[in-house]
């Protein structure tokens, strides 16, 4: 784990960045979509908020209906931890940020602590039930109604806040429309919808009295430490430093924020403050002037740069994204200055091994582990090309690539590369879905080099899983990339990655013992850099004349070996939370009789 202060780092010259967050929608204000009207005031909003209403009196029972099973250790010891964001998996995945919050809250459980999650319920998951416990929150000048829905599972209470403004926008399709109707686009109410989710999953510790697991019960209560995860809720402290604070409420509670992509940061118009129900103490911490050009220039609020001043801690996902972060303007995408002025922590993220395991892997038609990786991959291999329709060949080497189709990810610059190394022996199987025009640009694929090139189009888990087990080479040509998934996955397969040195594949792929490193690439998403282009060809070159050889072998066990697990990571975790000083921080006790559960009950969503 490594610790970054500002004084770790010299500042350095690197390319400038053109920053995600830029499409015109993003930036309309709240009056522009109907928000006018008297705004409810900082003591109106309190007022309104302790207008909670519990639906039974005694708590929510857990969903066997039973309750606190008799004989029941009320187990005090270990933190009372509360991950919030706006995916968690497998109930809601756009990526990589779905994984984390389904990953690591079990892990922490198995730590021996009190673990719970919120999110927002985006579909009618069979296995989360109707807790009855109904919330009124003030939004702008409005009221609604939330209710929370609830499941526990691997040891974590799994809570799902309700309201028309996920359920009816998104129902059926949580994989894609989470955050906007269509990939680059956002919905126009998105401060709105996230605004009501914060100030929802600041009461459900207080009002639910959640009884599932034997070691624990009631309420979890006020001695928190809430995870907050990306800018759709790094509003959370402050309405917790506003509505509860300021009046003894949480009085011990802490808030880490943990940045998982910097390039999207809730930028919208700095008039629509006024719509947060926030005081204007606050404001400073949201104002920002937007460098950019898209769409208007000029001074906005920024939801990252108050969740970076206003929690207690920062995190992000692996230590050389921490340094990254604090390294200048363009990979700080202008929040650097602010991260500078805090103490950001990297934390390099685990992957979940059950999911991801080759020797049970229900996707997959051959188990194997790294004894029979060899043998197994040559038919995997021939299964993934029969199924995409590619020559069925095992002696062809085949280079995959899977990832949201975004300029961070680099597929532009794959395909770019393509022509400059498609001369070889080799196939390549392309797996994205994301912005319309690199989705059309991997179909073309096909096209323009048969049998030896495929791009699919979809989100699909069953083909990720094959590729990653049927290729012999994984291509990760980020721009930038905070950890990354996909190599975690990749090297528990014995599949070799090829990756730019950027953020979290620079602290998890070795150059020549677990992979092949291309250099750091421009990070300028409106552009491809030539230099970045042949970086891809040389360096795919380099991999394919290992193929066959006992050299890849031994990187094909190097990799095999890895404990990859959120076992490491969870440690780390619980060593920063610690630090912190909140109530019941010693480490747990009873983890090793918590730990079993956090194998079990694998969600059905
Ligand atoms: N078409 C498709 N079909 C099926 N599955 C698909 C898919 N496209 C992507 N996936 C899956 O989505 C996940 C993506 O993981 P990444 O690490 O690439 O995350 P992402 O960039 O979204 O998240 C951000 O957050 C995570 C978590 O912190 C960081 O690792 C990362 O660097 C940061 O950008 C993987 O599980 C992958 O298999
Ligand atoms: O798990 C995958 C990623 O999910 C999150 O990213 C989403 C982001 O937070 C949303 O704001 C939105 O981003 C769009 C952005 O708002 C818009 O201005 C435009 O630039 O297009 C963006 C993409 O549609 O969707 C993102 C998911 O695609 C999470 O914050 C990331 O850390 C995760 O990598």
């Amino acid at each position: 784990m490594a610790t970054l202060t500002a004084s770790h780092f010299v500042s350095r010259t690197s390319h400038v960045n053109g920053t995600q967050e830029s499409s015109g929608s993003e930036t309309k204000s709240l009056a522009q979509i109907g928000l006018r009207g008297q705004r409810a005031t900082h003591n109106g909003l309190r007022r309104l908020s302790a207008r909670t209403t519990v639906g039974r009196s005694k708590g929510y029972k857990s969903e066997n209906g039973k309750g606190l099973p008799s004989g029941a250790i009320v187990c005090r010891s270990g933190m009372n931890l509360v991950f919030v964001g706006c995916e968690v998996g497998p109930w809601s995945k756009t990526g990589g940020l779905g994984d984390v919050l389904g990953g690591l809250p079990p892990a922490m459980a198995a730590r021996g602590h009190r673990v719970m999650s919120v999110s927002p319920r985006y579909d009618q998951y069979k296995d989360a039930w109707d807790t009855c416990v109904v919330v009124e929150i003030p939004v702008g000048d409005r009221i609604e109604t939330v209710r929370f829905f609830h499941c526990y599972k691997r040891g974590v209470d799994r809570v799902f806040v309700d309201h028309p403004w996920f359920l009816e926008k998104v129902w059926g399709k949580t994989g894609s429309k989470i955050y906007g109707p269509s990939a680059g686009v956002d919905y126009i109410d998105n401060q709105m919808r996230f605004s009501l989710f914060c100030q929802a999953v600041l009461e459900a510790p207080r009002i639910l009295n959640l009884n599932s697991s034997k070691y624990f019960s009631g309420p979890y209560g006020e001695d928190v430490v809430f995870i907050a995860n990306d800018w759709h809720t790094a509003i959370l402290p402050c309405y917790l430093k506003s509505m509860y604070q300021s009046s003894g409420i949480y009085r011990n509670a802490k808030v880490v924020f943990c940045i998982h992509n910097i390039a999207y940061q809730g930028r919208f118009a700095f008039s629509d403050f006024g719509f947060l129900n926030l005081p204007d103490r606050f404001k400073s911490s949201f104002d920002f002037m937007d460098g950019y050009k898209k769409p208007v220039k000029g001074r906005k609020i920024n939801w990252m740069k108050a969740g970076i001043l206003e929690a207690d801690r920062v995190v992000t996902v692996s230590p050389y994204y921490a340094e990254e972060l604090v390294s200048g303007e363009a990979k700080g995408v202008e929040l650097d200055n602010i991260i500078r002025k805090a103490t950001i922590t990297g934390i390099v993220n685990g992957m979940d091994v059950q999911e991801w395991n080759p020797s049970t892997d229900k996707h997959i038609g051959i188990h194997y582990n790294a004894t029979t990786v060899m043998d197994a991959k040559a038919l995997l291999k021939e299964a993934l090309q029969a199924e995409v329709g590619l020559p069925v060949d095992r002696n062809i080497p085949l280079i995959g690539f899977i990832g949201r189709l975004e300029e961070q990810k680099g597929s532009d610059i794959l395909a770019a590369a393509i022509p400059k190394f498609i001369d070889e022996d080799v196939q390549i199987v392309v797996l994205g879905t994301g912005k319309k025009a690199m989705e059309k640009q991997i179909e073309q694929l096909e096209i323009k080099y048969p049998n030896k090139a495929i791009g699919v189009a979809k989100f699909n888990v069953s083909l990720a899983h094959m590729i990653t087990a049927g290729a012999d080479f994984m291509l990760i040509p980020s721009r930038f990339e905070p950890c990354g998934l996909i190599q975690l996955h990749a090297m528990r397969y014995g599949t070799v990655p090829i990756c730019a040195a950027t953020g979290g594949l620079v602290d998890t792929v070795k150059e020549g013992f677990t992979g092949f490193h291309m250099g750091p690439f421009n990070v300028e998403c409106d552009r491809i850099d030539p230099a970045d282009v042949d970086a891809v060809a040389i360096t795919v070159k380099r991999a394919l004349a290992t193929y066959g050889t006992a050299a890849l072998g031994e990187m094909i066990q190097n990799c095999m070996a890895l404990d990859l697990s959120w076992k490491g990571p969870s440690k780390n975790w619980e060593e920063l939370l610690l630090s912190l000083g909140p109530a019941g921080c010693q480490p747990g006790i009873e983890g090793e009789e918590i730990a079993p559960l956090a194998k079990e009950n694998v969600a059905t969503p």
